[in-house]
């Protein structure tokens, strides 16, 4: 089984998965961008928001992608795969730049993952009260300066991707208490 924490940035993706890799010692834990080799130098060159185009930065997103599914969720089908991060998170940064139109996302996203997405989506949803506080208790990333506007847009975009790409959602109150939040995807994987 294949399943991703998917959430804007601070929703708290990283401590859940921290949670359930101590709940699940055999599951494969990995993430987009940055889960393979070549995957670590296209996040840094992702996350410095060096590309100019838009365009690029989505391809450069999407070769990460294809690398990951190949050499990490195809070798790993048996097992439980635990995903920070995955195509949702493609189609949904993409759809708030309106550079793409959406059958192409949706196309491109296919070629990628080879028709392999996660069988279940939980998405961390955060406040803006919450997410302008933990914002202001971290030194920012480039895409994390594009600002709390932004980053609400792409929360609602996560669900529109999650559609498009006909996945099913667990959307999770991220405002909540840490372990409440695992106790509910601890349900939703059993
Ligand atoms: N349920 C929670 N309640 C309060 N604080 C939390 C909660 N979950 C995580 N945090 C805190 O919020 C911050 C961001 O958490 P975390 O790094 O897990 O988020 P993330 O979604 O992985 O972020 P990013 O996408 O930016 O890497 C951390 O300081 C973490 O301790
Ligand atoms: C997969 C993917 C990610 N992004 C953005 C989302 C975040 O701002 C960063 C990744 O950083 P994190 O610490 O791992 O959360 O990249 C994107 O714009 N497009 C994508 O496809």
């Amino acid at each position: 089984m294949y399943i991703a924490i998917e959430g804007i940035d601070t929703a708290g993706k990283s401590t859940q998965i921290e949670r359930l890799r101590e709940h699940f010692k055999d599951a494969v834990i990995t993430k987009e961008p940055g889960g393979t080799e070549i995957g670590k130098e296209i996040r840094e060159m992702v996350l410095s928001t060096r590309a100019k185009s838009k365009r690029a930065e989505f391809l450069l997103f999407l070769a990460d992608r294809a690398e990951h599914i190949k050499e990490v969720v195809e070798p790993n089908q048996g097992k439980l795969i635990i995903s920070d991060r995955s195509a949702v998170s493609g189609v949904a940064y993409a759809l708030v730049q309106k550079e793409i139109d959406k059958k192409d996302l949706v196309l491109l996203n296919n070629f990628a993952t080879n028709g392999i997405y996660p069988s279940k989506i939980f998405l961390l949803k955060l406040s803006e009260d919450e997410l302008r506080f933990r914002l202001s208790q971290k030194e920012l990333d480039g895409i994390e300066l594009r600002g709390v506007e932004y980053l609400l847009n792409i929360q609602e975009a996560i669900i529109e991707a999650a559609k498009l790409l006909d996945l099913e959602l667990v959307t999770i109150d991220a405002t909540r208490k840490i372990d409440t939040i695992t106790s509910e995807i601890l349900n939703n994987i059993n």
